[in-house]
């Protein structure tokens, strides 16, 4: 049988989320609980990629102490006040151990080609928060103007709002049956870290790295065909070596005649803004890669060169090399 226990520490955070997810019998609510729940700011958006993200695990048991004491200002430490028995919703061994990977790098570094890549092959959504950004940008929902502002600047967008968005996202990828993950873009900061690793376990980070004087010009190339979304770089990176530095070439990934008309350039791809782009990346994102360096699961990859080169590169490192799919993904 398996089990959750809850302590008393969480279960002010937890008691609501848990009734909706586990079918918690109302005697572990009392009058104090659900006022705490409601004072939680965090409650509504994390708790809903807390949800998410543990139905789509099919591991026995959740810690779940460890989100909480992030989040928590004053929690009651008192004993275990019950096991409660989860109804997972599914034991289909086909779904242990999926992929939950994220990609950090850079602007400009080829997190997006190499996670949409990598998802295909392993079979798991490539959860991209910009695009999930861009596409409340398109929605000309309440949010956009907000975030119109923000993007255009090159900063970042506020946690709680990112959190929603991905919860959404991972609420509509659970609706089609969905599970494991390549998140690309997210976390970029301590903070997003910290919430993630309260939620669910991430088993690898790829640190994707490429030479500082290569991105502002990979930014700067990148278009993507307004008709078919198909991304492509007009950018020809030639770094001679110096310094030790080797040689560095990068072709231009060109599109197909028939998208070379109807190409378009994301608002934020100018120079002034990827410059800051670059230096938010450096304050509030360069952490997050310590935070996963000190816990092991930092995989640090320098992209050798081109598409073609990288991949095949990516895929010895991480042992995927022999994959039966590995062509059709490269495809
Ligand atoms: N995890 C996140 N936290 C805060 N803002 C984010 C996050 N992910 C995306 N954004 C916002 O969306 C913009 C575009 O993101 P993305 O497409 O990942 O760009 P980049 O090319 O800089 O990696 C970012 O500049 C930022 O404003």
């Amino acid at each position: 049988m398996k089990h959750v226990v809850l302590a008393t520490d969480v279960r002010y955070l937890m008691t609501l989320e848990l009734i909706s997810i586990y079918k918690v019998q109302t005697p572990l609510l009392d009058s104090h609980t659900v006022s705490a729940c409601f004072r939680f700011t965090y409650s509504d958006t994390t708790m809903a990629v807390l949800s998410r993200l543990l139905r789509a695990k099919t591991t026995s048991s959740y810690t779940i102490r460890s989100f909480c004491s992030s989040y928590t200002s004053s929690p009651p430490s008192t004993s275990d006040i019950g096991v409660i028995t989860p109804s997972l919703p599914s034991n289909k061994s086909s779904d242990r151990g999926k992929v939950q990977w994220v990609f950090l790098g850079c602007p400009g570094v080829g997190k997006g080609t190499y996670a949409s890549r990598l998802s295909k092959l392993v079979a798991v959504p490539h959860i991209a928060t910009g695009d999930l950004v861009r596409d409340e940008l398109s929605s000309k929902g309440p949010l956009s103007f907000q975030l119109t502002e923000i993007v255009n600047q090159g900063k970042l967008v506020p946690d709680e709002i990112i959190i929603n968005l991905l919860s959404k996202r991972l609420r509509v990828g659970e609706a089609k049956g969905e599970s494991g993950f390549i998140l690309d873009g997210f976390p970029r900061t301590i903070r997003q870290a910290e919430i993630l690793e309260g939620v669910t376990d991430i088993d690898l980070v790829i640190n994707l790295k490429l030479r500082e004087e290569a991105l502002l010009a990979k930014c700067l190339g990148r278009r993507t065909c307004s008709q078919c979304g198909g991304n492509y770089n007009i950018a020809c990176i030639d770094i001679k070596a110096d310094h030790g530095n080797p040689a560095m070439y990068m072709p231009p990934l060109l599109p197909p005649p028939h998208c070379a008309s109807k190409l378009i350039t994301r608002s934020d791809d100018t120079e002034q803004v990827v410059k800051e782009r670059l230096r938010i990346y450096n304050e509030k994102s360069r952490p997050v890669e310590e935070f996963y360096r000190i816990r092991g699961k930092l995989l640090e990859f320098d992209l050798p060169g081109g598409i073609p080169e990288s991949w095949t590169k990516l895929l010895q490192v991480l042992n995927l090399d022999d994959h039966e799919d590995t062509r059709s993904a490269a495809a």
